[in-house]
């Protein structure tokens, strides 16, 4: 069994890690926002952030002057099944926040690849690095949309090309659904002042301690995150 890092916070339940991550986010956002004109927030789908977002979502904060970022898409419209845009607008995107400015990684393309020179433009208006960021993981060790052996998995581990990458997941196209998707990658989570990862339940914790364990990257790219000398991952788990 690994050994969790320092940087492994367990929670008693799931609002009281909600409670925390969101409070960590708010000052992280105020303190960038007391030295410059704007902060920036990365943000993840699935189904685990709601509640960090509902709470933040009423945290007194210049909304004005935050921008927040998709970390990862299906390559389907806002208001098509599965946009994590829909997700970020109902949960995060309402109430105070509903005055932050949204960063969607959908571009016009039948192909995630056709749309990331558009992608790629908008995110290079936005101030870089950004401030901070909740990631999630799956039980199959993927975080934004990095799955294990997917097609684009180089290029979104990349840390000195674009920002964006597309990726199709292999399990997608045995099942033959949708696979499609969008990704931030490695160089965008470059400098951030806080990198979370928000994971809950038993199943997540044993990927964790797997992915903890010496292994290939492609197999578990979570560990991507957590090997890496210069990211100070923080981990925010709960039963
Ligand atoms: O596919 C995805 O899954 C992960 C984890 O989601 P969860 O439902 O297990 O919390 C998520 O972080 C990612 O953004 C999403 O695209």
């Amino acid at each position: 069994m690994a050994t969790m890092p320092e940087t492994f916070h367990p929670f008693g339940n799931g609002d009281a890690a909600a409670r925390a991550l969101a409070d960590a986010l708010a000052d992280t956002l105020q303190h960038a926002l007391a030295t410059r004109a704007r902060a920036s927030l990365i943000v993840s789908g699935g189904s685990t952030p709601e509640p960090v977002y509902r709470r933040l979502s009423v945290t007194d904060l210049d909304w004005t002057r935050i921008d927040v970022v998709l970390a990862d898409e299906r390559w389907v419209e806002p208001g098509e099944e599965g946009s994590n845009a829909d997700f970020i607008c109902r949960t995060l995107l309402t109430g105070k926040a509903a005055q932050a400015r949204f960063t969607g990684l959908k571009s016009p393309g039948a192909r995630a690849a056709d749309g990331l020179p558009a992608t790629e433009a908008r995110l290079a208006a936005l101030h870089w690095p950004a401030d901070c960021a909740v990631l999630g993981m799956g039980d199959d060790g993927h975080t934004l949309s990095w799955f294990p052996h997917a097609d684009g998995l180089q290029d979104a581990l990349s840390e000195d090309g674009p920002r964006v990458a597309s990726i199709t997941a292999r399990q997608s196209v045995v099942t033959g659904m949708l696979t499609e998707r969008i990704t931030l990658t490695m160089r965008a989570l470059e400098d951030l002042k806080l990198c979370a990862l928000l994971i809950r339940g038993d199943a997540k914790r044993a990927a964790l301690e797997k992915a903890l364990l010496p292994g290939p990257v492609e197999d578990m790219p979570v560990r991507a995150l957590l090997n890496h000398p210069l990211i100070d991952l923080q981990i925010f788990w709960s039963p």
